[in-house]
């Protein structure tokens, strides 16, 4: 049976704590402020809208996940968040101030490993923190603490040739911590990984974020991914990129592989995949399509 034929409860039916958690979330400051944001590449008759009317509040320490069909601005909307790109129309504020080049504010992961290849992995967490005049012995104390929190105290003096995938993220997780951003971006930053490594790093990026003050908007293509890890799921559609639905997430935390299989688990994931694979018509009997003249009579 496949889960559109599941008979579930609906997905924005909440547990009482979940409800209040929600309530709570909602009384935060608002972090990241989305208004109308539109983003469009060339001009004239090559113009091509990547999205459009974006407008949400991120509220301080929720814990966002964006997905998608391929091509609806997930990457380009965390760019423009980052930085790394301009949005053509609508308002952005981090902290109520408009956002401009990448800054200490923003951390970023990414799917890639990005990591100083001929720096040691204490040297790549202390880099962001010289380069905002921390003194080399007050970076070199934060880098260790940071590394202590992704369990990789072991390695600091290792290079990152000489980890795993997995352990290459942790090392960049440290290093975009360390900066103390208010944001911290990731962009299918698990992607890479083995499915094995990938559900230990999301176990890891949910203790970390338990401990830090942090707010956390990560693009994801994996609906499993988004539910176990989100507060709200932003759903984005295609052509052209927009918002169609932003969940609250009524899977209670904290959470366990074991919720997969829970009613709330399965009701978001249904809707989840309602938006983003719809189920095709397929007519009931396909005439067989013969690639071949030589009679043989199959079923
Ligand atoms: N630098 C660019 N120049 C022109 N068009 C671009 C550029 N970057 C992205 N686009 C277009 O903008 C749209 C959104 O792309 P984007 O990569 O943000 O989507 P996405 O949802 O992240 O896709 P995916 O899930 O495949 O990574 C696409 O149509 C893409 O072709």
């Amino acid at each position: 049976m496949s889960l559109h034929e599941l008979q579930l409860p609906d997905y924005r039916e909440q547990a009482p704590e979940v409800s209040a958690r929600f309530k709570r979330i909602g009384a935060r400051p608002v972090i990241l402020h989305v208004r109308d944001l539109e983003k469009a590449f060339g001009k004239d008759e090559s113009r091509h809208v990547a999205f459009e009317h974006v407008s949400l509040d991120i509220h301080r320490r929720e814990f966002i996940c964006v997905v998608g069909p391929s091509g609806c601005g997930k990457s380009t909307f965390a760019r423009i968040v980052a930085g790394l790109d301009e949005a053509t129309g609508g308002e952005l504020l981090l902290d109520g101030r408009p956002v401009g080049s990448p800054g200490p504010d923003r951390g970023m992961v990414f799917q890639g490993y990005t990591l100083f290849p001929w720096l040691t992995v204490k040297r790549n967490v202390m880099f962001g923190l010289e380069m905002q005049g921390e003194s080399p012995s007050i970076a070199e104390t934060e880098a260790r603490q940071w590394l202590s929190m992704v369990g990789l105290s072991k390695f600091e003096e290792a290079y990152p040739h000489e980890l795993s995938g997995g352990m290459k993220q942790r090392v960049a997780i440290a290093r975009a911590l360390a900066n103390k951003p208010r944001i911290l971006i990731m962009d299918e930053p698990f992607a890479a990984l083995d499915a094995q490594t990938r559900c230990q790093m999301q176990e890891y990026l949910i203790q970390i974020w338990k401990q830090v003050d942090v707010t956390i908007l990560f693009i994801t293509h994996d609906l499993d991914e988004a539910a176990y890890l989100a507060d709200r799921i932003l759903v984005m559609g295609a052509n052209p990129g927009r918002v169609v639905e932003f969940i609250e997430n009524a899977v209670p935390r904290p959470r366990s592989a074991q919720q997969f299989i829970s009613p709330e688990f399965l009701a978001l994931k249904k809707r989840l995949e309602e938006h983003i694979h719809p189920p095709t018509e397929v007519p009931e009997k396909l005439r067989l399509i013969k690639l071949t003249q030589a009679g043989d009579e199959v079923e």
